[in-house]
This record gives C-alpha cells, structure tokens and sequence, in this order.
C-alpha cells in the first residue's frame, strides 16, 4: 500500500477495528525455535518436549518424621537400638521384631521396620546389661505411619510437563526433582526498541532544552517486552530523518531482532516518517486502527534475505498512553505466540464501574482503571473498577497503578455508574488492592 504523499504519510490507511488488528497480528506470529535451556532459567517460558520422571520420588520409603523406625506389632514397650538410619546414608541395618533403630527425616527405612514413631513419643533408656542403648516406646503406631511409600509425591512415569506447558516455578522444582536440568523451550524473541523523535531526548537530561520531551516510552517499552519474557535491546533515540531510521533498523535486524517496536513518527505529520520507511523495506499490513488511544497503531513484516527471518515490526504511536495501550492490546500477545503460548489473547473480566465513564463517539476507548475484589460478604462478589482521573493519551498517569483497561464502546453520553464492563487485564492481580 502506497501512501499519498509526504504531508500525509498516513492517509492512505484504511481504519480497522481492533479485535481484526489483533487477529492480524497474530497471523503473522511465528512460534521461535526450540532451545535447551537450564531449568532455572526457563521460568516464564513454554515446555516444547515433555518431562517425565524416570524414577519414583521418593525412591526408597522415606521417614517423614525424626523417630524410631520400628515394627508396628510390637506396640509400645522398651525395646534395644539396633542403629542409625540418617539421610544420605544406606546401610545392612535391619529392623527385627523387639528392636528400633534410631531415623532421621527423609531417611530411608531400614528393612524389617514398617512404619516410624516421632521422638517426642519416645524416652531414651539407660542401656541395658548388655550394654545396648534402649529406648522406650510410650505411643503404638499403624504399619505405615509416618513413612511416605516409594512414589507417593511422584509416581516413576509421571508427565511433569507437558508440550505446550508453561514453567512455573513449581515446574522448575519438579524438573530438578526428575533430574531435567535442562528442558527443551521455545526460545525468547529478541526484541529491539527505539524511540523516534527529533523532540525527544533520554531521561538523564538533567535540564530541558526548548520543545524537548524527555524519553518515556523506550524504557516503558523496554520493560513491557521483557515482562513478557522477551529478551531485549535498547536502539536508543533517533531523529526524524529517514537515513538514521533506516541504519537503525538494519541495525537491529543484523543484531538478530525477531521484534521492532518504535514509537512516535507514525501519524499525519509530514515528519512523521516510520510509515514510509515501513513502505520501503517490509510490508504493512494496517496503519490505523478504531481505538482510542492508538489509532496510527501501525503492523509491518520485513523480510531479512541475509538470514531468512522475518521481522514483525510494531510502529506504536508516540503518545504514551497511546503506546502503552497498544503494547498491552496487540504487542504482548504477539511476543506470546512467539514464545510458544497456547493462549496468547488477553484475558478479560467483567467489571462494575464505580463511576461513569465518558464514550467517545468516533473510537471504542480503553480507559485505565484499578480494578480490586469487592466481595458481597456471603461468599461471592465482583470486581470494581476505579478510573485514573482524566484519559488524555499524554497522560501516562492514567496509567499509574493501573491494572485494566476498561473497554468503554463507542458512543454518545456515557457508561453510567454501577454498569458492567469488560476489562482487559493488563498486571498481574497478585497486586490487587484490597479494598
Ligand atoms: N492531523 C492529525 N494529527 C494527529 C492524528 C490524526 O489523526 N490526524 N492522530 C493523533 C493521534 S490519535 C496520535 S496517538 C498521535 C500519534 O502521533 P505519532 O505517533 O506520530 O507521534 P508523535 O507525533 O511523534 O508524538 C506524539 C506525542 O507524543 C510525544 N512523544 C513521542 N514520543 C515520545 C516518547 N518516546 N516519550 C515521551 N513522549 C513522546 C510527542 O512529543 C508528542 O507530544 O498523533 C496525533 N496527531
Ligand atoms: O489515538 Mo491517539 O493514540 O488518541 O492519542
């Protein structure tokens, strides 16, 4: 598609909606190639070969208490010490009825003993005539007790994780359990961020020169990307010239980016420039999209002959909120699919506002809210969502402490207080506030 001229590098793009904008997206995803990583360092990242226990866990019956090892028949009574069966050790003690042997948690079970009374229930004795250690039994035990059977937490076979599986870190311990130090996952997109502007200058400018803005959405957009488990470069700051945003682009494409994401240069400003350059290296696939805020939003592929790869290239527009919102709406699903996710989408949950919000009648709008459980005191209830004061697309403390975005329709007037909306999530609940 071929943009009408300088002044308007935009105008040529027909507006589309977003949920097409996002299945676009997601379209052009490719799931990255498999890699063996360290288990400890692929939390966040999906399992691509499964995990299975070669032995059971534990491999031997195993003490859950600090005791005696004994044999449940002889009930209580005083009995000799035959021995010390510790953790770590294996030994030829064996258990015969009318003796004990002295166990430590975690160890194995010597033969002929068939379950484990706690010391606390239990006094050690002077030793008898013939000079062996006694210990008196005060509490009878079942055959069993206090003793994990061989492959009670993990039966030998056992699928630990599953193709398609996101590791946790439950998933990690597990692994270490079977002994997978290493797993198969699907390798993290490298992605390269750069800040486009000839306005904008980083955020260690100590004191502002005329019209400058200091550098917002790099390091957002940095640490957006790498919050996804995205592996991250930072292309710095480039000006409004088409030559410095061309080196920078082949620049990040040699250094192996998967992901471009920019921001600002996208809209109707005849130096506004990303969609032009977009125009000459790659394919665009939308340039405008009905949403509010993020409508130059824009999506190309650029294809690296060198090394076959293709590029997704997301052109955010320079507004913070504007960014903010588009990573959260159509980036991060995309690095998901990347990174191997079954269900890369957004998650969404039904909100009840707790005050009106104003609809805009040309664009659906994603307004910026904290939503917190609000619970009906018998057991159910529903999240509340409290807006972020005024939505200016400049504003990016609407976006403060913000945990959704409320998907306000496109409208006249306004979503009254106390009706239901969908919001996507955008953090994690964990942080959720509590009132
Ligand atoms: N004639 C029209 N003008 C504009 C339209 C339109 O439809 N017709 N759309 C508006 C909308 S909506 C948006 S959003 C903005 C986006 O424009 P750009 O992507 O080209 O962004 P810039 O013009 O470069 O910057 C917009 C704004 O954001 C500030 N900015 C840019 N980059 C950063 C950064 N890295 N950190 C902090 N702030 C940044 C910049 O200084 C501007 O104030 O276009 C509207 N215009
Ligand atoms: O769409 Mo712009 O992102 O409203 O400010």
């Amino acid at each position: 598609m071929a943009a009408q001229g300088p002044l308007t590098p935009s105008a040529a793009y027909g507006m589309i909606s977003i949920s097409e904008a996002q299945a676009i997206v997601l379209e052009h995803c490719r799931v990255l190639p498999v890699e063996r990583v360290p288990t400890h360092e692929a939390v966040g990242m999906v399992c691509a070969e499964a995990v299975v226990a070669k032995d059971p866990l534990p491999p031997f019956p195993a003490s859950i208490k600090d005791g005696y090892a004994v044999v449940a028949s002889d009930g209580p009574g005083e009995y000799p010490l035959v021995g010390e069966a510790l953790a770590g050790t294996s030994g030829s003690l064996k258990v015969e009825p009318g003796t004990v042997a002295y166990i430590t948690t975690g160890a194995p079970l010597p033969p002929g003993a068939d379950a484990v009374v706690m010391i606390e229930q239990t006094e050690a004795l002077a030793p008898g005539d013939d000079g062996r250690k006694r210990v008196k039994v005060n509490k009878g035990v079942v055959a069993g007790a206090d003793v994990r059977p061989v492959g009670v937490d993990i039966g030998c076979g056992t699928v630990i994780l599953h193709p398609g599986d996101r590791i946790g870190i439950a998933e990690v311990g597990l692994a270490g359990s079977v002994g997978a130090a290493a797993v198969s996952a699907y390798r993290r997109p490298c992605v390269a961020v750069l800040s486009n502007g000839d306005e904008i200058v980083s955020s260690d400018t100590a004191s502002l020169g005329p019209g400058q803005i200091r550098d917002s959405n790099r390091p957002m957009l940095l640490a957006a990307a790498r919050e996804t488990g995205a592996l991250v470069t930072d292309m710095g700051i480039v000006g409004d010239k088409q030559g410095s945003l061309e080196e920078t682009f082949e620049k990040a494409i040699q250094d192996g980016a998967d992901v471009i994401i920019t921001s600002g240069g996208v809209s109707m400003g005849a130096r506004d420039l990303i969609k032009p350059l977009l125009e000459k290296k790659g394919t665009i696939y939308f340039g405008k999209v009905c949403m509010k805020p993020g409508k130059p939003l824009t999506f190309a592929t650029i294809e690296d002959s060198g090394s076959g790869r293709t590029i997704l290239v997301f052109a955010l527009p320079g507004n913070p909120v504007s960014s903010y919102a588009c990573f959260h709406l159509v980036v991060a699903s995309a690095l998901r699919k990347c990174q191997g996710w079954r269900e890369p989408s957004l998650r969404r949950v039904h909100v009840r506002l707790s005050s009106a919000a104003k609809m805009d009648s040309g664009r659906p709008e994603f307004q910026r809210a904290r939503i917190h459980w609000e619970s009906d005191g018998e057991g159910a209830g529903q999240f509340v969502a409290k807006g972020t004061g005024s939505q200016l697309s400049s504003r990016l403390l609407s976006a403060l402490s913000a945990n959704a975005l409320l998907e306000i329709p496109q409208g006249t007037g306004e979503v009254p207080s106390g009706a239901t909306v969908s919001a996507v999530l955008v953090d994690d609940l964990r942080h959720m506030s509590l009132q």
